[in-house]
């Protein structure tokens, strides 16, 4: 049987295989990208606290903080682009549903329908999503750096296992919320007759959209939960092919 001293080296070596075949300028970039975000995110904490602390209320809270959230949520489109060119070993897929999922919650719902803002849901997932992020991104930068302390590594494979479902509770609130102004105004829709002879109706996309968290949540929570498994129990996954 192998000792842990020879389990730990075997580990020790794989990790430095893993990091030698990133290249240096992957290894600069995703730093660099990893410092940024964890900086935007700590922004966005700290905005929105000052303006608590200072207000008293979280009415108006989300318009004073949507520009850098819109930065930043948008930004994280590049992730995709890192699982597509292979400088991180995550899916595609996976990672395309997380971010487009948070780019539809900021473009298409709370920035569209202004009436919708200032809802106590919004607050929720903005919360949880500033807190998630500002874990994850400092979690990869220090990784990249050599230099993970433990509470880092322990808050990224176990917030998630109350961030996601608060999260997603937010999410899904503030679509729900979002039903009647979409109903009323009809807003995104294409109605017949028109000169493209396409019928579009926003307020049924919602629906499905709302619906579909629940053959999709299971997928991402899961897929955090192997990770989780594996980074923090050692297990070995065998992942299937997509
Ligand atoms: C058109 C409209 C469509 C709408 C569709 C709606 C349906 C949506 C349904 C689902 C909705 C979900 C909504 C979610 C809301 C929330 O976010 S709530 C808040 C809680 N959220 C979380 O906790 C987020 C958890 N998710 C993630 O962390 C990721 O997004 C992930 C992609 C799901 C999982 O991350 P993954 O990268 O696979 O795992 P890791 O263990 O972190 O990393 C794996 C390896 O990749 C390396 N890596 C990844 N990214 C980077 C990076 N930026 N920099 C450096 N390295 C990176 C990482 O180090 C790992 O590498 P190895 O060590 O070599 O394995």
């Amino acid at each position: 049987m192998a000792s842990m001293e020879e389990d730990g080296s075997v580990e020790e070596k794989d990790n430095n295989n893993k990091k030698r075949t990133k290249s240096a300028i992957a290894v600069a970039w995703l730093t660099f990208y990893n410092i940024a975000m964890t900086a935007g995110w700590l922004v966005l904490a700290m905005a929105m606290m000052r303006f608590y602390i200072q207000k008293g209320t979280h009415k108006g809270l989300y318009k004073s903080i949507a520009r850098t959230l819109k930065f930043f949520q948008t930004v994280a489109l590049v992730e995709v682009g890192h699982c597509a060119i292979g400088i991180v070993r995550t899916s595609v897929i996976v990672t395309g549903v997380q971010v487009c999922s948070r780019i539809f919650m900021v473009w298409f719902i709370t920035n569209s329908i202004k009436q919708i803002q200032n809802e106590e849901s919004v607050i929720l997932f903005l919360v949880v999503w500033t807190l998630t992020e500002i874990t994850r991104y400092s979690f990869y930068t220090f990784n990249l750096l050599n230099h993970l302390p433990y509470f880092i590594k322990w808050a990224r494979y176990n917030m998630f296992i109350i961030m996601y479902p608060l999260g997603v509770a937010g999410e899904l609130l503030t679509i729900y919320a979002a039903l009647p102004f979409v109903r009323k105004t009809g807003m995104l829709s294409m109605r017949l007759p028109n000169k493209y002879n396409v019928s579009f109706d926003y307020y049924y996309f919602l629906i499905i959209v709302m619906l579909s968290y629940i053959p999709l949540f299971p997928q991402l929570f899961f897929h955090m939960l192997r990770q989780r498994r594996k980074v923090l129990l050692g297990e070995i996954i065998v992942e299937k092919d997509e």
